[in-house]
């Protein structure tokens, strides 16, 4: 069975108080971005043991943590599964804000439930993921949500960015998303997300915005730069998304987005939502 993990975007967040499990409840809009990784899983050769086996982009960290074979081993645990083969080829960048990690993750449990016909409802698909990372359940269902708690409990949003032309650029910082939430100050978001984002779209540079994008420009100005660049070719809306460093533009005018006159290791993604 081959699928294709895509990535995603935050629409805003809000890091909004500290939880006693450590965590931080935030508040954020998660939209699903056609960036994607392939994965492909099947059942392993009589006789032969579970493997993955990885192409593409390097992935930091032992293959055995690979969170394709975390979502494999949750789900083994539970169920009589047979051994398998994995094949990831990494396109996504890592340590991006684009949760592609957490979307492989996603899609490796969905792909097991279909391969071996578990019947597990999105519901159940969702509770495993939370237990492979606070973004992983957003990929099961893959569709816009308001976001809160740990930013993997969600409600649906009236959003349709489809079409939407979009420009995604990955400056090559690795911000891991620990030392990204060491940085912020819980506070109370200055705006209502759902209500900022019913508005056009023009409205929301004016009333949406990431904390961390705030906590980590003075670290990070790269990010500003990113920002302002996307600004002058047009962007309508343009933000840091999750964690970093990803920064994306929307051009809701355009066909497609602009091209910007960017380092030729910026990892680039230019299509339409
Ligand atoms: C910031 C966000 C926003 O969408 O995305 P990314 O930038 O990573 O894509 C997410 O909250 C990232 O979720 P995810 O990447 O799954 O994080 P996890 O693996 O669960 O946690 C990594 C670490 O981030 C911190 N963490 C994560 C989520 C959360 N609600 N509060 C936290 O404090 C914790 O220090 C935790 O140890
Ligand atoms: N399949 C995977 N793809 C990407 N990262 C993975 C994967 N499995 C485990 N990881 C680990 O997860 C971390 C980053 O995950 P990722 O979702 O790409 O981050 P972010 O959401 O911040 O962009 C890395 O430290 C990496 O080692």
């Amino acid at each position: 069975m081959l699928v294709f993990p895509n990535a995603k975007l935050n629409l805003g967040l809000y890091v909004t108080s500290q939880r006693p499990d450590g965590f931080r409840n935030l508040e954020s809009v998660f939209v699903p971005l056609p960036w994607c990784d392939a994965l492909e899983v099947l059942p392993a050769p009589a006789g032969t043991d579970t493997t993955l086996t990885l192409t593409g982009i390097p992935i930091p960290g032992e293959p055995t943590t690979n969170l394709c074979l975390r979502a494999y081993e949750l789900l083994k645990a539970d169920f009589a599964l047979p051994a398998i083969r994995m094949h990831l080829h990494k396109v996504v960048p890592i340590g991006a804000g684009l949760g592609g990690g957490s979307g492989d993750a996603a899609f490796a449990l969905r792909a097991l439930n279909d391969l071996f016909t578990l019947n597990l409802s999105a519901e159940t698909l969702e509770a495993y993921a939370r237990r492979l990372g606070s973004d992983c359940a957003f990929f099961i269902r893959n569709q816009p949500v308001f976001a809160y708690e740990k930013g993997d409990v969600f409600e649906l949003v009236a959003l349709n960015l489809t079409g939407t032309a979009c420009l995604v650029i990955y400056p090559g910082l690795h911000i891991s998303t620990a030392e990204a939430y060491s940085r912020v100050h819980p506070r109370t978001p200055r705006h209502d997300l759902r209500t900022a984002l019913s508005q056009p779209l023009e409205t929301w540079r004016h009333t949406i915005s990431n904390d961390f994008e705030e906590a980590l420009t003075p670290y990070y100005p790269v990010l500003a730069d990113l920002k302002a660049q996307l600004y002058a070719a047009g962007a309508a809306y343009a933000s840091l998304s999750g964690s970093g460093s990803a920064v994306y533009g929307l051009f809701p005018g355009l066909e497609i987005p602009p091209q910007l006159p960017l380092p030729a290791e910026y990892q680039v993604w230019a299509g339409r939502l």
